[in-house]
């Protein structure tokens, strides 16, 4: 079962309660939502005022996507702002297990999030502790950029993996897709599908949404 997760990094950030509602509205399963601190990246985002502000436009579950050092000093606080999943950077965690843990302590689900270089041998010991496993298809730190072909091999990997230990994990895909490219992910076993730029700046939103989820099962013709 394919989900989409449009990633409100490309909404208008001056509306972003309606921009949150709108991609509910127009069909999206999952709101991904980029937390950046300047530091891990480049970039500045949100934190967890801002989440809590959306959090009353929307019944969809929020994935949080942390992009900061020591994440451990934010969780509480994205719990309480709403936050449904939270995934963390495994470079930006020093213990990640112990990360781990006070995610899980909250009731809500764990993801760890990979680098494009960061090989998957990094989690194979924090599998049977976690929800979801992030590959980044790009560097992180801005929407827009192209997706690095080179991951989709990781995905092979990955889904491998956790169908040999009979896990349950889901395997998110971020950065770089769109409707062209999107089925050599799903194919190679990525099942939540993060698209920013793609989905807000398309004219049709439930439009591009639709076709997303549509090849996501077939290869574009
Ligand atoms: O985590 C991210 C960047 O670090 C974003 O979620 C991601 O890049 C989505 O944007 P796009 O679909 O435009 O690539
Ligand atoms: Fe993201």
């Amino acid at each position: 079962m394919i989900k989409i997760a449009p990633s409100i990094l490309s909404a208008d950030f001056s509306r972003l309660g309606d921009e949150v509602a709108r991609a509910e509205k127009s069909g999206a399963d999952i709101i991904h939502i980029d937390v950046m601190d300047g530091y891990f990246v480049p970039n500045i985002t949100v934190g967890p005022p801002v989440v809590k502000a959306i959090r009353p436009y929307t019944k969809l579950p929020m994935d949080v996507h942390l992009m900061v050092k020591e994440p451990d000093r934010y969780i509480d606080k994205f719990y309480d702002a709403g936050a449904d999943i939270i995934s963390v950077h495994v470079e930006a965690c020093t213990h990640l297990h112990s990360t781990i843990q006070s995610i899980k302590q909250k009731g809500i689900k764990a993801g760890v999030v990979l680098n494009p270089a960061t090989p998957l041998s990094h989690i194979k010991w924090i599998l049977n502790d976690i929800d979801m496993v992030l590959l980044m298809t790009v560097n992180p730190g801005f929407g827009g950029q192209k997706y690095i072909d080179s991951v989709t091999e990781k995905f092979r990997e990955l889904k491998e993996m956790i169908t040999k230990r009979g896990l349950d994990i889901d395997i998110e895909v971020d950065g770089g897709i769109r409707p062209d490219n999107i089925y050599k992910v799903t194919e190679a076993g990525a099942n939540v599908i993060v698209a920013g730029s793609s989905i807000y700046n398309a004219p049709d939103m439930a439009q591009m949404i639709k076709t997303l989820r549509e090849n996501s099962y077939k290869e574009e013709k």
